[in-house]
C-alpha cells in the first residue's frame, strides 16, 4: 500500500511513534526515525533491521525543539530515499512544571517539522506533495484539568493542522494535513503521567478513574494514523480515538 513511499516520523523511538513505524515498514514504506533519545532509536532500528533490512530506516538523533536538528534530519532523509511523502509529526511531552519545555516540544515543535517538511515536500517548490498528520490529543478537543498546559499546546496542534489544511488548498501545496486526537494510551507518557503533572497531580485520581474504563494500545493509534494517512478525502481532519469508540470531530463553525 505505501511501497514505493518514503516517511519521517518523530518520537519514533517508543510508544506511538515506535508503532507507526512499524506499521509504515509492514505497508511498504522507508522511513526515517527521528528522536532525542539516541539510545532509544538506535535500539528501534535494531529491532526493525530484522525483519525489515537495514536499508528500509535510518535513524537521526533530532530534538524537534531545535531548528538545526531537524533542518539536518529532512536533508539527511532525502539525501538517502530521495525525497518525503509522508510525515508523522509525533513527538510530543507532558510536563506542567516546565511548562515552557513542553509549549516548545509539542507546539513550537510541531510547527517547526510542519514548516521544514513543507520546504521539502511543497509540490509549488518541488516537492512530491503527500500528506502530514500531526499528532494532538483528546486533551486538544476538550478541557484537561489534569494537565492544562499540555491540553492548550494540543489545542494548539489541532489549530495549526487544521489552518495548514486550508492554507494548503488555498495555495496548493499538494499536501493534507490531519490532526490524531487519541484518548489515554498505554505508554511511557501514561507511565511517568502522575510526575509530570505537577501541581495538578492532586487530580491523578481522575486519570486513574479514566485508566479504568480502558485505554488504547500504541498500535490501535498507529492505525488510526494510517487511516489519515492513506485516506485521499481526509483534510484538515480531527481523528479521534477511544478504547471503544472512533470517530471524526465535527467543528461548530462560528
Ligand atoms: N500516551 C498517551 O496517552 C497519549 C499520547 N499522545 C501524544 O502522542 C505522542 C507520542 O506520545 P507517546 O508515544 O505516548 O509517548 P512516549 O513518551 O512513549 O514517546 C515519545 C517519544 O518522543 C520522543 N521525544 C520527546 N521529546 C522529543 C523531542 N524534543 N524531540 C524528538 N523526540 C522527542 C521521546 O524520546 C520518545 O521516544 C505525543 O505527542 C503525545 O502527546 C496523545 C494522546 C494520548
Ligand atoms: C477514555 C477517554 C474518555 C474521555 C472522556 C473523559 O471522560 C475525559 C476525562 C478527563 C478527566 O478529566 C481526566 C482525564 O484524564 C480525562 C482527559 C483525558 C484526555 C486524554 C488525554 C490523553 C493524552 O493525551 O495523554
Amino acid at each position: 500500500m505505501l511501497k514505493g513511499k518514503v516517511a519521517v516520523v518523530t518520537g519514533a523511538a517508543m510508544g506511538i511513534g515506535q508503532a507507526t513505524t512499524e506499521l509504515l515498514l509492514q505497508k511498504g514504506a522507508k522511513v526515517a526515525l527521528l528522536d532525542v533519545n539516541e539510545t532509544a532509536g538506535n535500539s528501534a532500528k535494531e529491532a526493525l533491521d530484522e525483519e525489515h533490512g537495514a536499508e528500509s530506516t535510518l535513524f537521526l538523533q533530532c530534538n524537534v525543539e531545535s531548528d538545526k536538528d531537524v533542518k539536518d534530519a529532512f536533508r539527511a532523509t532525502v539525501e538517502t530515499f530521495g525525497g518525503i511523502d509522508i510525515v508523522c509529526n509525533n513527538a510530543g511531552i507532558l510536563n506542567e512544571d516546565n511548562w515552557e519545555k513542553a509549549l516548545s516540544t509539542n507546539l513550537a515543535g510541531v510547527i517547526r517539522v510542519g514548516f521544514v517538511a513543507l520546504e521539502h515536500m511543497n509540490k509549488l517548490t518541488g516537492g512530491r506533495g503527500g500528506v502530514i498528520v500531526n499528532t494532538a490529543s483528546l486533551a486538544g478537543l476538550m478541557p484537561a484539568p489534569v494537565f492544562p498546559v499540555y491540553s492548550a499546546t494540543k489545542h494548539g496542534v489541532v489549530g495549526f493542522t487544521r489552518s495548514m489544511a486550508a492554507a494548503s488548498v488555498v495555495l496548493g501545496y499538494g499536501i493534507r494535513f490531519n490532526a490524531l486526537c487519541p484518548a489515554i494510551v498505554q505508554t511511557n507518557l501514561l507511565t511517568t503521567m502522575e510526575a509530570q503533572m505537577g501541581q495538578f497531580s492532586t487530580l491523578y485520581h481522575l486519570v486513574e478513574m479514566t485508566v479504568r474504563s480502558g485505554v488504547l494500545n500504541a498500535s490501535e493509534v498507529a492505525e488510526g494514523a494510517l487511516e489519515l494517512l492513506t485516506d485521499e478525502t481526509k483534510n484538515g481532519e480531527a481523528l479521534i480515538l477511544k478504547h471503544d469508540e472512533k470517530k471524526y470531530m465535527t467543528f461548530p463553525s462560528p
